[in-house]
């Protein structure tokens, strides 16, 4: 994958010191090192015509310190929801209805109000939103809006802001200065989004919130993209959520991947381990509606129906019963358990009846039938009706996994035929990912390092 930086190094590209210290922003940032996050029983509903509708129901996921997380999922799963939950931005017609976001130095912040609130987001909590590109002011040069930035959060040193500023700009492959002196219209959108990156990283937060930060860019800067997040999460020792459709993105990028559907994490895990051996019906869903690199494009198969919207989501069961192969009885009347597996654990029914046979047969000595490899396999001992499938309350935690557990991702990606995907999936298995097929085009191994993405960190 990128050459990495094993060690952290103690001062910024622009000169400013390393977070953890006092830094030539003058701010204490009153932190030892990278911050872990805990999300516990997170429910965010949206009011509707049809009353208040769940967008995250019972989300329990841990950001573990000093790692990258990739949140995937089509369309409507809650990533954003979930993501601007970790800095309590959602906004009416929205709320919180129930659980927490724990960040090491910052606690509850769900609980954060006023100055509280302000402080954190930027400071301490660095962000991209969704469609960044759009959301410069367009009266203003980027570096007015820089240094508004750094004397709303009370940095000191602005000259050291604007230096950082500069060199990641310059790093993303830009002329930092002539970004800094121009204004919105006269930036294209990819040079745009990565205002909105370097944004969300100047200011030195230890949690770096990435929502969808490489769409608008093509795929010779996206790869230049993911390269330097994952160089400064390294170099500033970040703890980093990446929010995408594209599950190419996390095999490049991600130590670890929660899986979303219908408000809920349905698998999580190392990256490694979640798209080289998937086990939720969802999960394998996505990875099988890829394009592959090689052979016939047409055995990318796209998932059956559509996701929810919110006014579709069943109130009880599985969520993701609709559309899947392994569906039984209970899947209709029963949240799924939250299964763990060795780093891994999936909120699926039939996984967890699996596993139930499994561990029988271990105790027995009696042999299991059926390896549940994938849907196309059928259903599991006869426990499986062939009506419908599960997913559950995104419940699990704690899973253990250092920051090497998703380095082997992009080649267990490969192995899984994930080269890069858009999530887009719906019954029209064309729109299986037009990026996909793009970069389909390129040659087998192109790659770096098995890497997810046919084209070489040289172009980049
Ligand atoms: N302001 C809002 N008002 C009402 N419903 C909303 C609002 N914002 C989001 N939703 C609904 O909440 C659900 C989750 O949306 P969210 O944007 O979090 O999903 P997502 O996975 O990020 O989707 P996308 O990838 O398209 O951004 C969707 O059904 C969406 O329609």
């Amino acid at each position: 994958m990128f050459a990495r930086t094993e060690k952290k190094v103690a001062a910024t590209p622009g000169g400013r010191p390393s977070p953890g210290a006092t830094g030539a922003t003058g701010v204490d940032a009153g932190r030892d090192g990278p911050p872990g996050v805990r999300v516990g029983g997170l429910s965010v509903v949206y009011r509707t015509g049809a009353g208040e509708l769940p967008a995250v129901s019972g989300v329990d996921l841990e950001l573990l310190p000093g790692t990258i997380t990739g949140v995937v999922g089509e369309s409507g799963s809650g990533k954003s929801t979930l993501a601007l939950s970790l800095l309590n931005a959602v906004q009416p017609p929205g709320r919180i209805s129930s659980g927490g976001v724990e960040i090491d130095g910052l606690g509850d912040v769900t609980a954060l109000r006023g100055d509280a609130l302000r402080s954190a987001r930027g400071r301490h909590i660095g962000y991209v939103f969704q469609a960044a590109q759009n959301s410069l002011n367009p009266l203003k040069t980027v570096g007015k809006q820089l240094l508004d930035l750094g004397r709303s959060h009370g940095i000191e040193d602005l000259r050291a802001l604007v230096a950082d500023a500069r060199d990641l700009l310059g790093r993303m492959g830009m002329d930092g200065a002539r970004v800094l002196d121009s204004h919105q219209h006269e930036l294209s959108g990819g040079m745009r989004q990565r205002v909105g990156i370097m944004l969300a990283l100047v200011l030195n937060a230890h949690l770096v919130v990435l929502d969808e930060p490489t769409t608008a860019l093509d795929m010779i800067t996206q790869a230049t993209i993911l390269r330097i997040i994952r160089e400064v999460h390294e170099e500033r020792g970040l703890t980093t959520l990446v929010i995408t459709h594209d599950l190419g993105v996390v095999a490049e990028i991600a130590d670890r991947l929660a899986v979303m559907y219908g408000g809920r994490v349905v698998e999580q895990g190392p990256t490694a381990e979640v798209l080289g051996a998937p086990r939720h019906p969802y999960t394998q869903g996505l990875i099988r509606a890829i394009p592959r690199l090689v052979g016939d494009i047409g055995e990318a198969r796209a998932l059956p129906g559509r996701p929810p919207t919110l006014g579709t989501v069943p109130a009880t069961g599985c969520v993701f019963r609709e559309r899947c192969e392994w569906r039984m009885d209970v899947c209709e009347t029963e949240e799924p358990p939250a299964v763990t597996r060795g780093a891994s654990v999936v909120a699926c029914h039939a996984v967890a009846a699996r596993d139930a046979e499994t561990d029988a047969g271990a105790v027995t000595g009696r042999p299991v039938n059926g390896a549940m490899t994938g849907p196309a396999n059928g259903p599991v001992n006869g426990s499986v009706n062939g009506t419908g499938a599960g997913v559950a309350e995104g419940t699990g935690t704690g899973v253990t996994g250092g920051r090497d557990a998703g380095r082997s991702a992009a080649r267990a990606a490969e192995g899984s035929g994930c080269r890069s995907a858009v999530l887009d999936v719906t019954d029209d298995t064309s729109s299986a990912s037009s990026m996909g097929s793009e970069r389909a085009a390129v040659p087998a191994g192109a790659g770096r390092n098995g890497g997810a993405y046919g084209y070489g960190e040289e172009k980049a």
